[in-house]
């Protein structure tokens, strides 16, 4: 820890004296808190973090849009054009590369959710499923499942090592969770949570915010803050040491993400890809995802902030959008690739500019919510580092099998706990009529085919446990059953219909 004085005259330097103003009226426990915070920061580089942002802010937003055009179609991955062949080719590369504990999974976990307007982590939140499994939960048993596949075909035991970054506010509450939760049954030495940096709030005319007297306003410096995290907490080793080659990034909110899915990875190792992203074509123009596309001829995301209405609402000759590939915020990279951006291009990347309302001490020391943005947050984004790639490939998959992220809280139009449950649930009950199975409700009465779009109510209490079936395999036990609901399809269940379909058979 640095002295008083040390922190002091570093301050004065950068031009933030201000930050000490109420170092009189602290207790000594204050005092000694405040000072381990001010240690922490990268004091040598305030000056030049508050001056940018501040510059950042009040420049015109500089629009990428003249420069920008779409990915031909052609060279972006798709799984409803691809043939059966292929997507098995690429499945079982993939489950190979699983077998041969060469594939790891990073969730990025260190947002603070404030759409969704929960004060603890998104991956503890349940969205009322029948079997009340939070995101966390069913992550981890998807993992799980996927070890298990890849096993079975190759004879393996494999391990699919899950890092999780978290930031200053998620790391305590997420750590507790999974020991609670023992770990939801994986090793927890294949458990790896870190912590990416926090960055100061930043006023308009370049002043650090105090949120207390004691205290500034600091923020996790987005989700782009993998990279200095990966060094920071030696990630890169820890998957070296493990022969970790591949590895696939992703967001904690997805409901239907696939851990590891052995089809992108396959796709990806293939095409001798450095780095890869899934897309969905975009729902409508002001859907909230970024696009990837080119700019100046490279391949990046341009995300939903950033690109102007009129590009957005772009339309091709039959009438599809001209931007419509949708970035779902699952990124496949290979750890040379990584260990290049942490080598070479971390300091490169772009700083992105939110203006916030971030609570703070006024001069006179009182509290004060603003009404309207009065801070700057800086924010890197994951997907930065994908102009840097020698090899990037896209990848588009089909969004009611892939994508239902969970955004915001119950009332709004999308994306919310109530269409994330019944993306899952009518998921379950495509499988289920795929496999053979009738469904009937409590009254005996059948349930209606599911359609392809889940809309907000759930069709049925009909839930397949991640234990049972990562994507729709193995159900074999429902054929030609008729199935009453509401019904879990745990392992226990499972078990009990092979049974009976072992008898029948005999
Ligand atoms: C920058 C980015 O990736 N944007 C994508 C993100 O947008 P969106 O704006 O929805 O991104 P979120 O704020 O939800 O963050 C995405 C993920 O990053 C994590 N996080 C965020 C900030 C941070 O400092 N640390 C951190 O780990 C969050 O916990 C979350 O898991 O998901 C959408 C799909 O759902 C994509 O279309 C967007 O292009």
């Amino acid at each position: 820890m640095l002295s008083l004085e040390q922190v002091k005259q570093s301050l004065e330097r950068a031009g933030q004296a201000h930050v000490l103003q109420f170092w009189p009226e602290l207790s000594g426990l204050e005092r000694d808190a405040f000072l381990q915070d001010l240690s922490q920061l990268d004091l040598q580089r305030l000056r030049e973090h508050c001056e940018g942002a501040a510059r950042a802010a009040a420049a015109p937003p500089g629009s990428l849009d003249r420069h920008i055009e779409p990915v031909p179609p052609e060279s972006i991955g798709s799984v409803r054009r691809s043939g059966s062949k292929a997507l098995t080719e690429w499945e079982h590369e993939g489950l190979l590369q699983i077998s041969q504990n060469r594939v790891g999974v990073l969730l990025l976990a260190g947002g603070q959710g404030t759409r969704l307007g929960v004060q603890y982590p998104k991956g503890m939140y349940n969205v009322g499923l029948p079997s009340s499994k939070t995101l966390y939960q069913i992550q981890a048993e998807r993992i799980h499942k996927i070890q298990q596949l890849a096993d079975r075909k190759y004879g393996s035991k494999s391990t699919v090592p899950w890092y999780i970054m978290t930031s200053e506010f998620t790391l305590a509450p997420t750590e507790k969770f999974f020991k609670e939760n023992h770990y939801f049954g994986m090793e927890p030495s294949n458990i790896v949570m870190f912590e990416q940096r926090m960055i100061p709030a930043v006023t308009f005319d370049g002043k650090v915010i105090l949120q207390g007297k004691g205290k500034l306003a600091m923020a996790p410096d987005g989700n782009g803050g993998l990279y200095q995290a990966l060094v920071d907490n030696k990630v890169l080793e820890d998957m070296k040491k493990r022969g970790v080659e591949y590895l696939h990034v992703y967001c904690v909110d997805n409901i239907l993400v696939k851990m590891a899915d052995p089809v992108f990875i396959g796709f990806c190792v293939s095409k001798g890809a450095d780095c890869g992203a899934k897309v969905v074509e975009k729902a409508c123009p002001a859907e909230p995802v970024g696009v990837v596309c080119r700019v100046r001829g490279v391949s990046q995301v341009v995300e939903y902030s950033e690109i102007q209405p009129e590009t957005a609402e772009l339309r091709g000759p039959g009438g599809g959008l001209v931007y419509s590939a949708g970035n779902i915020c699952n990124h496949f990279f290979t750890r040379a690739f990584l260990q290049d951006v942490a080598e070479k291009f971390e300091g490169q990347l772009k700083q992105h500019v939110a203006l916030k309302k971030v609570p703070f001490v006024d001069s006179c020391g009182n509290q004060v919510k603003p009404i309207k943005p009065n801070g700057i947050k800086m924010e890197k984004f994951v997907f930065d580092v994908f102009p840097f790639s020698r090899n990037f490939v896209a990848f588009e998959v089909v969004r009611e099998d892939e994508f239902s992220p969970l955004k915001n809280a119950g009332g709004a139009a999308t994306d919310t706990p109530t269409t994330a449950r019944a993306s899952l649930l009518t998921q379950h009950l495509r499988w289920a009529a795929a496999a053979g199975a009738t469904l009937c409700d409590e009254h005996g009465n059948t349930l209606p085919a599911p359609s392809a779009s889940a809309g907000d109510t759930a069709p049925a209490q009909w839930e397949i446990s991640p234990l049972v079936s990562y994507f729709g395999e193995g159900l074999e036990m429902l054929k030609g059953r008729t199935l009453q609901t509401p019904l879990i399809l745990d392992e226990e269940k499972a078990k009990e219909l092979r049974a009976q379909q072992h008898l029948c058979e005999k």
